[in-house]
C-alpha cells in the first residue's frame, strides 16, 4: 500500500457562514495552512473551489472536490505539463499523483498502489478513469493503442464483482 493517495468530496461547499468574514485562505497544501483547524481547511477547500481549483493537497495525499461539471484540465497538454515533476511544484492535480505512481514504480521497480476514497457521487470513479488515461499516456508516449479502452472496459466489470464480495 503506497502512502499516496486521493481523496473525493461530493460536498456542496454551501456553509458559508463558516470560517472569518473576508478572509481568503488560498493554499494549495493544506500543510501549509497557519492555523489548522476544521474552518480554515474547509475555508481554504471553499475559496479554491469557487477559483476553480478542485483539487487540493494535504501533504502527498490528494484531495479533489467533485464540480460536476466540464473542466478543461485534464487534456494531453497537462499529461505532459505533470510529467516527471515533484508533487508540490505544481497546482495539484490527479495527473500529479498519477506521475508520481509511475515514475515511482519505474525508479523502484515496486508495484504502486493509489487509494482512492469517497462517498457515493463523490467522483472516484471519475478519478480512476483520469488516472488510467494518465498512466496510459505516459506509459505509451502517445502512441494510440486500444489499452486505454480495454482497461476502462474492465471498470464496470470489477466494480460489479467487487460490490457483490
Ligand atoms: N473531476 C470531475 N469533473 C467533472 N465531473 C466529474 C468529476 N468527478 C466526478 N464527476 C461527475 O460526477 C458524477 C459522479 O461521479 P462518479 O460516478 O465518479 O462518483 P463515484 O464516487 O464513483 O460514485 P459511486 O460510489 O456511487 O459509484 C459523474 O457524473 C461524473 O462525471
Amino acid at each position: 500500500l503506497g502512502s499516496r493517495g486521493c481523496w473525493s468530496l461530493s460536498w456542496p461547499l454551501v456553509a458559508k457562514g463558516r470560517g472569518r468574514p473576508g478572509q481568503v485562505d488560498d493554499f494549495a497544501d493544506l500543510c501549509n495552512l497557519p492555523v489548522l483547524n476544521e474552518d480554515r481547511i474547509l475555508n481554504n477547500l471553499r475559496s479554491r473551489f469557487y477559483k476553480k481549483k478542485i483539487y487540493t493537497y494535504a501533504g502527498s495525499i490528494l484531495i479533489a472536490i467533485n464540480p460536476f461539471k466540464f473542466l478543461p484540465i485534464y487534456n494531453p497538454k497537462y499529461v505532459k505539463m505533470y510529467e516527471n515533476h515533484q508533487l508540490g511544484k505544481l497546482e495539484p492535480h490527479i495527473f500529479a499523483i498519477a506521475d508520481v505512481a509511475y515514475y515511482a514504480m519505474l525508479r523502484k521497480k515496486i508495484n504502486q498502489c493509489i487509494v482512492i476514497s469517497g462517498e457515493s457521487g463523490s467522483g472516484k470513479t471519475q478519478s480512476t478513469n483520469f488516472l488510467i488515461h494518465c498512466l496510459t499516456a505516459l506509459s505509451q508516449k502517445g502512441y494510440a493503442s486500444g489499452v486505454e479502452r480495454t482497461i476502462l472496459g474492465a471498470g464496470p466489470v470489477l466494480e460489479v464483482r467487487f460490490r457483490r464480495v
